[in-house]
């Protein structure tokens, strides 16, 4: 199995680029990982605690389970990926039944911030764009698809996410193999990606 770790800051495009690369490959052959499926299960919170919480620190992040689906993946073993939802801030009590696949790619802002998971990457790919670009696209998405407003995205971002951004996420560049820059739709480098994957693959 080969695994590949796509990191970059919100908005830089990591799910657009996954989806990019995996639509053009047979569904059997490469499976997707998402972070955001990894938040820590918040249950024992109110919603209002639970909005207060700093999302883009690693803290955030239940990598003790991500690290223990990846090895359960590699010795082909399914399992049961957690569905998050951004409008309650928690996980669902669904899970998605995923399967090992050849090719298995997890993407998340700071999966490169923890040296046991980033060991799992056989590749390590960051998506760049720069914060201006980044902060236009996560204020059209989360008001359009996660059920957040202006203030809250604005508030969130001078809060928490651009100096955990510069502090956890920016300095995990250094461990890419290959950094994506995506101010613009990339094709080159997708396609680049898609060829490392068919490679493998055959
Ligand atoms: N290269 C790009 N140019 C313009 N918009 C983009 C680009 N890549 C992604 N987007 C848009 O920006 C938003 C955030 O992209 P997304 O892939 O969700 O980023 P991430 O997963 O890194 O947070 C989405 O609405 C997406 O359609
Ligand atoms: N309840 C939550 C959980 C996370 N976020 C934000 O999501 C961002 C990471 O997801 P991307 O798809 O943008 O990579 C991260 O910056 C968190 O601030 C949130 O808003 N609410």
């Amino acid at each position: 199995m080969l695994i590949i770790g796509i990191a970059g800051g919100t908005g830089c495009g990591k799910t657009t680029v996954v989806n990019q690369i995996v639509n053009e490959i047979p569904e059997e052959e490469v499976g997707v990982i998402s972070q955001d499926s990894y938040y820590n299960d918040l249950s024992h919170l109110t919603y209002e605690e639970r909005a207060k919480i700093n999302f883009d620190h690693p803290r955030a992040i239940d990598f003790e389970l991500l690290g223990k689906h990846l090895k359960r993946l590699r010795k082909g073993q399914p399992i049961d990926q957690p569905v998050y939802s951004f409008p309650k801030h928690n996980r669902t009590k669904d899970v998605i039944k995923t399967h090992p696949r050849k090719v298995m790619i997890v993407e998340g802002i700071l999966i490169l911030t923890h040296p046991e998971i980033r060991k799992m990457f056989d590749i390590k790919i960051f998506v760049h764009a720069d914060s201006d670009e980044r902060l236009i696209r996560r204020l059209k998405r989360d008001i359009h698809e996660r059920g957040r407003d202006l203030e809250e995205v604005l508030s969130r971002y001078q809060n928490t996410l651009k100096p955990m951004h510069d502090q956890f996420i920016e300095p995990t560049k250094e461990y890419a193999d290959i950094i994506i820059p995506n101010n613009k739709y990339n094709t080159v480098a997708v396609n680049i990606v898609r060829t490392i994957i068919t490679d493998k693959l055959n």
